[in-house]
């Protein structure tokens, strides 16, 4: 695979594409970030903006993950000691989950946001935004509780980090996308420059094949999860035979294999007993989808090793959580 298709693998939309194609030209010293607000236990949606990530790396480019604790209290997601301590955790299990240490810069969000350069630059983007603007950009962000100032304070934070953190290329899911276009619109009246942004899809609810998969809403797997509870979660996810059912609907198993599965290893084998065929090897996502569509996999056999794979990536973090959590 080419830096470009490496980089554009499984993404939803590189903004703009023109940008993209010229960032991956020469990736080198480039440097793309993610920013996540700290939580204690990572579950498939920071996982696939994670794959692009080691994607990103694969393909040459510096990566940057910001542990967002500023963010995450502006969020009101807890104490600032809290948030910290939850950061800590989160990184171990990045770094368990396959970024790799050395090319991995994390950086707390703190560790900047509080300077006086950055929090003037903050007030002069304050002065230049309108409130509906920041509070469009975060509507896809922010929980639904009742908005706060700090609300609006955070798409304009996010803006600025890709300034302050020297960001060539902004990742993100699809939620991300107001904050970025908000970004690529304000930096330049600071007299920053405009930096391109790519965004992941938001997968449906492995339980109903709608709507977004997330910790908050429906159902997902973390890496607190241990086989059994994979399982039993694979096993109750929606998986109708044909490809592209109507609608809004997807097929979460087939997108499980999609955006967590494929890119991660090169081959997925299926335990099939002898005479119901025995094996089958895939080493692209289009074959195992062809197969499941045309009924030569079966929707049982696909989820035994959907699920036996998810195990296998999410182990590592999983272990890691564990000794944080003995205290060690
Ligand atoms: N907005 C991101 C977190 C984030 C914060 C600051 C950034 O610079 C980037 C990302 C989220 O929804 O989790």
């Amino acid at each position: 695979m080419n830096t470009h298709e490496l980089m554009t693998r499984n993404a939803e939309e590189v903004v703009t594409a023109a940008e993209g194609e010229a960032l991956a030209e020469d990736p080198d010293g480039k440097r793309a970030y993610v920013g996540y607000e700290p939580s204690g236990v990572l579950h498939l949606g920071h996982l696939l903006t994670a794959n692009k990530l080691i994607d990103l790396q694969e393909a040459g480019f510096d990566i940057v993950v910001l542990l967002a604790d500023v963010h995450a209290y502006l969020n009101g997601k807890g104490t600032f000691e809290e948030i910290r301590e939850t950061a800590k955790q989160m990184r171990a299990q990045f770094l368990a989950y396959g970024l790799d240490e050395t090319d991995t810069e994390f950086v707390y969000g703190s560790s900047y946001q509080l300077e006086d350069d950055y929090v003037l630059d903050l007030h002069t983007l304050e002065v230049e935004t309108t409130l509906n603007r920041a509070q469009r950009a975060m509507a896809e962000i922010q929980s639904d509780e009742t908005p706060t100032v700090s609300h609006v304070v955070y798409p304009l934070m996010q803006a600025l980090d890709i300034e302050y953190l020297d960001i060539d290329l902004a990742v993100g899911g699809l939620d991300q996308r107001k904050v970025h276009m908000l970004a690529r619109d304000e930096l330049p009246s600071l007299g920053y420059d405009v930096r391109p942004a790519l965004h992941t899809p938001i997968l449906g609810d492995l339980s109903t094949g709608e709507g977004k998969m997330s910790s908050s809403e429906g159902v997902t797997i973390s890496m607190e999860d241990d086989r059994e509870a994979i399982e039993e979660k694979v096993n109750d996810a929606y998986c109708p035979p044909e490809r592209d059912p109507e609608g809004d609907t997807v097929n979460p198993v087939l997108e499980l294999f999609q955006y967590h599965v494929f890119p991660r290893f090169d081959r997925v084998v299926v335990d099939r007993p002898a005479e119901y065929g025995g094996d089958l090897e895939y080493e692209d996502f289009e074959a195992l989808a062809d197969d499941l569509e045309s009924g030569e996999l079966h929707p049982a056999d696909a989820k035994t090793a959907l699920a036996e794979y998810l195990d296998r990536l999410i182990e590592p973090g999983r272990e890691r959580l564990a000794t944080f959590r003995s205290g060690e």
